[in-house]
């Protein structure tokens, strides 16, 4: 679902590489977390597959598709098969819940009919039936995080990217992201999380992706947390 090939990132004016020579597959239905010190390239490697970046050197492969390579006019294509969840929620204030996730189904042209059943099933999913009325402000920093995670799989993309997305909540909270996440990874969508939490790694058991100064160290299945903050 997606592949690194020698992927190395140099962003102008850095001296060493965000990324280095970066060789990963991740298949299809797998839950990712990837580690690292901050600065390490978790997010220069969360940005390539969004093609937000390009690599320097190297071949990044989405879907069989090589997306350095993507035309432009193909690039929405690309993120709409892409959820991304990111520590800050990220939600527009001005908008109700409800209409938040409804929203990120009007930018890509959804009948009006399609949205009015998707998105109250989907906020049921996420745990916020009866909320979808609710301003962001009036919403709890972990409802506010369900709301993110409902609008990032509204679309039932195949790949749900999460950044550091229990960074701003208590540890209790984070559970309850985390089964949300573990439940839309269930239903096959391939999940890559970015994460400084140990608790959660160590918990959830998953593959793990190390990296330091932007190679790779350690890609462990079932794996932990397994180094000092
Ligand atoms: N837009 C940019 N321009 C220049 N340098 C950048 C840019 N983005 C990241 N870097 C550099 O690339 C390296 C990797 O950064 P990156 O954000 O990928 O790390 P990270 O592991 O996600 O860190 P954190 O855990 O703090 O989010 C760092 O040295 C950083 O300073």
């Amino acid at each position: 679902m997606i592949r690194f090939e020698n992927v190395s990132k140099s962003y102008a004016g850095q001296g060493r590489p965000a990324l280095d020579s970066v060789t990963v597959e991740v298949e299809k239905g797998e839950f990712v977390f990837l580690v690292g010190a901050s600065g390490s390239g978790k997010s220069t490697f969360l940005r390539l597959v969004l093609r937000e970046a390009r690599p320097t050197t190297g071949k990044v492969y989405v879907a069989g598709k090589e997306i350095n390579r993507l035309a432009g006019w193909k690039v929405p294509a690309l993120r709409r098969q892409i959820g991304t969840v990111f520590q800050d929620f990220r939600l527009l204030p001005n908008k109700t819940v409800a209409e938040n996730v409804a929203f990120a189904l009007q930018v890509i042209g959804k009948s009006r009919a399609h949205i009015n059943k998707v998105v109250p099933d989907t906020l049921e999913l996420v745990g916020l039936e009866g909320k979808g009325n609710r301003m962001p402000d009036e919403l709890s920093g972990g409802e506010q995080q369900r709301v993110a995670v409902a609008r990032a799989f509204v679309n039932r993309p195949m790949i749900l990217i999460a950044d550091e997305p229990t960074g701003n909540l208590d540890p209790n909270t984070s559970v309850g992201i985390m089964k949300l996440l573990d439940r839309i990874n269930r239903t096959g969508t391939t999940v890559v999380m970015a994460t400084h939490d140990a608790g959660i790694v160590d918990q959830m058991r998953k593959r793990v992706i190390e990296l330091e100064g932007g190679r790779v160290v350690r890609d462990q299945s079932r794996g932990v947390y397994g180094y000092q903050q």
